[in-house]
């Protein structure tokens, strides 16, 4: 095939300069003679030494494990285009009729994503107080602890025994930057601690409460991993807790319920402190109806709320979001 030869000190030029022309042929590994380099060209191109070579085929490495899996033709629409990664572990959401080809959806997620060590699919819906899915193994290790690094932090966890969604990493960077240095914050319902960790890099203090024994022990070794040593981790219902310590700041993330522990906030947070409050709304009404709750345990307290902002978080079902509402509460 007709190749460039150049001298390797201007190999890199000349490499920008074919692409520039459009005559770089792809799909090629450019060669090495002795001082000189080849590439690969479609066309004679004017100004440079032209010779005859043959020219190594480039392994053509796929980008989604849906260009490798073995399914039948006619299912493969259904193959999902993504999944969740935690730490090393991926978590896929695969409809009813893809569920026999699970061991050939796990197996082509891991060639394709080779840091990838196991794979599950999502055998339910997030439930119960723990707020945990069943996982059902498809490939790799049959390993559910893991690390996760997310917005500069390492969280060890085990999926199968806690909460936790890579999903919200950016909504929790955003916390971050409403902190102030020398907050005391309290993260009501903290999991394995991706806020509380992380808020501790600039609050004074953070109280982190979960319910769930195995939530808190993940918390306390991450505590240590990051040596967040300003966490207090506190093991249990949120309920008896609340109103015996004050705050500037508080997260409820437990969007299914957050409106069942308002009064638990409300009461918590110091006067002129700010609630970070999570819920899940449709698509035609997002928010109204959380306000108006809101707003009620504020009148039933005596208080006064400011709605500071509004905002989608993620989707969440079919014309569902999780939605936060950011309010101060005025004592
Ligand atoms: C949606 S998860 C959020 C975890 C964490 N904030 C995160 O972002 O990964 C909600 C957490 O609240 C905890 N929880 C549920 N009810 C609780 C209660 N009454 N008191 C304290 N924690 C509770 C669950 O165990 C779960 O870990």
């Amino acid at each position: 095939m007709l190749a460039v030869k150049v001298p390797r000190q201007e190999a890199e030029k000349v490499r920008r300069k074919l692409i520039e022309l459009g005559v770089l042929a792809k799909g090629y590994a450019v060669k090495r003679e002795g001082e000189f380099i080849l590439f690969p060209v479609t066309e004679p191109v004017e100004g440079f030494e032209l010779v005859e070579a043959d020219f190594g085929r480039l392994e053509k490495r796929p980008h989604s494990y849906r260009e490798v899996v073995e399914v039948p033709k006619d299912v493969k629409p259904l193959l999902p285009s993504s999944f969740d990664i935690i730490g090393d572990i991926a978590i896929i959401e695969i409809p009813k009729e893809l569920m026999e080809y699970g061991k050939a959806i796990g197996e082509a997620i891991l060639k394709v994503h080779r840091h990838i060590k196991a794979v599950f699919a999502k055998g339910s819906k997030v439930s119960g107080e723990y707020r945990v899915r069943e996982l059902i193994h498809l490939a790799g290790e049959r390993r559910t602890e893991t690390l996760h690094r997310e917005n500069g932090i390492r969280l060890k966890l085990d999926v199968a025994k806690v909460y936790f969604s890579p999903r919200l990493a950016t909504e929790r960077m955003r916390i971050f930057q409403k902190t102030r240095p020398g907050e005391v914050v309290f993260d009501m319902f903290a999991g394995v601690g991706p806020y509380a960790v992380l808020l501790a890099r600039k609050a004074k203090l953070v109280f982190a409460c979960d319910i769930n024994p195995w939530a808190i022990r993940y918390l306390e070794e991450n505590i240590r991993l990051n040596k967040a040593n300003n966490v207090v981790p506190i093991l249990g219902d949120v309920r008896k807790v609340a109103g015996r310590l004050e705050a500037d700041r508080i997260i409820m993330n437990l969007p299914k319920f957050a409106d069942r522990f308002l009064r638990e906030a409300m009461l918590s947070v110091k006067d002129g402190g700010v609630v970070h409050y999570y819920g899940f709304g449709p698509e035609e009404d997002l928010f109204s109806e959380h306000e108006a709750k809101i707003k009620a345990i504020a009148r039933e307290l005596g208080f006064k709320v400011e709605f500071l902002e509004r905002r989608k978080v993620r989707p969440y079902a079919p014309r569902q979001f999780n939605i936060a509402i950011d309010f101060r509460v005025l004592k």
